[in-house]
């Protein structure tokens, strides 16, 4: 199938973020390369700006409007003014950077941004706001492609990776300094408000002039730069319009389970985010604070996203990072339902930082996953398709969040005595938005998860400790049943019927036996059931795990990559559950041993047939009459059938548990469903 690197016979690690976005000698050499040193000062400065332009503006709406509903409806058109021009006019921004001085087009759109800065406390009107944010906006989208691709004439093309990373470091880590400068100016605008008329007419007039004046720094700069000119010819071909790229990416995002959940991951992210952003300055006057409190909120959640992003991928080790963006969507999602309904701003600020975090960690992790994951061919098509419906994304949650909100009210919901529960629209929105994270970041999860069967949470904790993850196996073409029980039981039997019902598909049926099963497998399995041996706990199950690996890679391995149905009499589980019975061993211990010496292969199913201590033996076996168990047999068989059991529960949708104490045929079929089913799960269609 194109698109996703095919998977081989070898299990390859999840690819770490680490690798993909370049090592800590790569950036330092990157930052020696002075000019790019100083191209990075200025996007500092840039992205500076545009936290502190976000947070000045939002705030400035507010003080633009009296009522509440009014104020949420301002927040909302300010948010989709500034989200309007990459879905109007981004394709012709980037081909007009293309054909401009790169130089020249960074410093006078960084000067226009500056002049737009400075005219809107000037000028003072909702109205004006709303155009200048719409303008800046749309010289932004000039600035940006004119700045991606003036880095490969710094950088060289090795050290591109680490360039990326130190940008997307400061993009995102620039957002707390805004915050805390935006906090600092608001404080100082509201304290000197009394004696000085300039601080009374807005608390963050100083901020937005700060803000302009990010931007002329950022043009002196860039000015110095003069490695920085017009393209030669463009380095990539033109890039597909909004629709086109829908399109275009549309039936691969459809097809592939990994880049679906990855997708639709992104989304829910960004849909969560975009409540957060839109919602902010409300929710922090829902709990009774202002300006300070939230350029405060703001920071925290940037300072754990920035911290997510830079600390996450090394602390999390190797862990699956198609689990890790499941898992961490799903985190941020129940931190806002958290956030949503706390009453306390303190802990709001400490929960925000959480889900910033969570979100720092999905979104590299999301990013170098789409990287690894997709093909070079496709790659553009769905970074293309992703960008745009991140964009439509955050359109429709930040038009229709505020919305929401203005719809809703203000309300209370009284219980009894003095407690009333919060039922305004901030609280309702937030909520529902952390909700969907969670809903979206689980579907995550099931779309990409690739180690079923591997538990979620004690592998997390391991990776945390720094240990390396158990290896799983790629998927295999075959089918691989297991038929496990105590003696007598009927495994044989069962067996054998399954065989000949599968064998009349056409398919190729290979039954073999979990003990013994190959030449060297006959010989330890004499070895370990000749009494004269007296074999040590340990040397046993070390001449055991041999007689597996033995089988595993001669006889099942091979048999699975050709595509046949493999039915094996006995697998690991009887090992574990016979050796833990006789000797005192531990399962877990074995659990690992076993898991090694089988190349981790895990039977697509297994048939326990559970039979009573005392019946198997009275079964009359095929080459002799039945014996007579005595009190010490029996109790041993008693906890051969109890480890079984305890296996099957400790794995219920592997294992299919059998009351063997019935009809041949009975069993059979309640076998050959469960099979037929699997058949089809695997699209293995049987012709029977
Ligand atoms: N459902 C059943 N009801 C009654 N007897 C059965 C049933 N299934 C098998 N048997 C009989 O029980 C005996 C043991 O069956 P089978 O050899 O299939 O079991 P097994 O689990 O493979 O035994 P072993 O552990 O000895 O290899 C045989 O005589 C067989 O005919
Ligand atoms: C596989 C296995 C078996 N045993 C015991 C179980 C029976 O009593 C005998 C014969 O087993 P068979 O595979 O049904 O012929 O051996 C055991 O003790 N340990 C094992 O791993």
């Amino acid at each position: 199938m194109p698109g996703r690197h095919p998977v081989t016979t070898v299990p390859s690690p999840p690819p770490r973020a680490s690798s993909a976005a370049g090592d800590d000698s790569d950036i330092r050499a990157v930052l020696r390369i002075p000019e790019f040193r100083r191209m990075w000062i200025q996007l500092s400065l840039s992205s500076l700006g545009d936290w502190m332009g976000l947070l000045a503006t939002t705030a400035l709406v507010t003080q633009l409007q009296n009522s509440f509903s009014g104020q949420a409806y301002a927040i909302g058109s300010l948010l989709i003014v500034r989200l309007m021009p990459a879905l109007i006019l981004g394709p012709l921004a980037g081909a007009l950077a293309d054909r401009l001085d790169r130089r020249l087009t960074m410093v006078v759109t960084d000067v226009i941004r500056f002049g737009l800065f400075v005219s809107i406390p000037i000028i003072g009107t909702l109205e004006w706001l709303l155009i200048a944010s719409f303008l800046v906006e749309a010289v932004t989208l000039v600035w940006a492609p004119a700045k991606d691709a003036s880095v490969p004439h710094l950088v060289p093309r090795e050290r591109l990776a680490a360039a990326n990373t130190l940008s997307l470091i400061m993009t995102y880590g620039t957002a707390p300094l805004a915050a805390a400068i935006f906090t600092m100016l608001a404080t100082i605008s509201r304290t000197l408000g009394s004696s000085v008329s300039f601080f009374r007419d807005s608390s963050v007039d100083l901020a937005l002039y700060f803000n302009a004046a990010t931007f002329l720094g950022s043009a002196i700069v860039i000015w110095g730069l003069k490695d920085i000119g017009r393209a030669a010819r463009p380095e990539t071909g033109p890039e597909p319009g909004f629709l086109a790229s829908i399109t275009e990416g549309w039936r691969y995002v459809g097809q592939d389970r990994l880049v679906r959940g990855l997708v639709v991951g992104i989304l829910g992210g960004f849909a969560g985010a975009g409540c957060v952003i839109a919602l902010g300055r409300l929710y922090v006057g829902i709990l009774g604070g202002g300006d300070s409190a939230y350029g405060v909120l703001f920071g925290a959640v940037f300072i754990g996203l920035a911290g997510g992003m830079a600390a996450g991928p090394k602390l999390l080790g190797d862990y699956s990072r198609t689990r890790l963006f499941g898992v961490c969507v799903t985190g941020a999602g129940i931190t806002l339902v958290v956030v949503a309904i706390i009453p306390n701003l303190v802990i709001a600020c400490i929960l925000v930082m959480a889900v910033g975090a969570f979100a720092g960690v999905a979104w590299v992790t999301g990013y170098t996953l789409l990287q690894a994951e997709v093909s070079d061919e496709l790659r553009g098509r769905t970074f293309a398709l992703v960008q745009s419906l991140v964009r439509i994304d955050l359109l429709v949650v930040l038009a229709a969040a505020p919305a929401l909100v203005g719809l809703i009210g203000t309300h209370g919901i009284h219980l009894w005595g003095d407690i009333t529960v919060r039922a305004d629209g901030v609280t309702v929105v937030l909520l529902g938005g952390g909700l969907l994270a969670v809903a979206v970041g689980l579907f995550a999860y099931r779309q990409m998860d690739e180690r079923v069967g591997v538990a979620v949470w004690p592998e997390l904790w391991n990776a945390m400790r720094g240990r390396k993850p158990t290896p799983t196996r790629p998927r295999h073409a075959g089918l691989f049943v297991a038929v496990e029980g105590a003696e007598g039981a009927g495994r044989s039997t069962q067996v054998e019927l399954l065989r000949s019902w599968l064998a009349a598909s056409g398919r190729e049926v290979v039954v073999t036996s979990g003990s013994g099963g190959t030449t060297i497998g006959a010989r330890l399995r004499e070895l370990l059931f000749d009494p004269s041996t007296r074999l040590h706990a340990r040397t046993e199950a070390l001449l055991a795990a041999a007689d597996r690996a033995e089988h595993v890679s001669r006889v099942i391995e091979p048999a699975l990559a050709r595509g046949a149905i493999v039915i094996t009499d006995r697998y690991v589980d009887s090992w574990i559950a016979f050796q833990c019975a006789s000797r005192s061993v531990d399962t877990a211990e074995l659990a690992v041993l076993a898991q090694w010496a089988t190349h981790a292969l895990v039977p697509d199913l297994t048939v326990l047939l559970d039979l009573p201590a005392e019946l198997g033996p009275q079964r009359e076996p095929a080459d002799g009459p039945a014996e007579e168990a005595g009190v010490e047999l029996l109790a041993y068989r008693g906890r051969v059938r109890d480890g079984f059991l305890r296996l099957a529960q400790e794995e219920p949708t592997r294992y299919l548990t059998v009351d063997a104490n019935r009809p041949r045929e009975e069993i059979h079929a309640e076998i050959r469903a469960v099979v037929a089913s699997r058949v089809e799960r695997r699209a293995m269609p049987l012709g029977v």
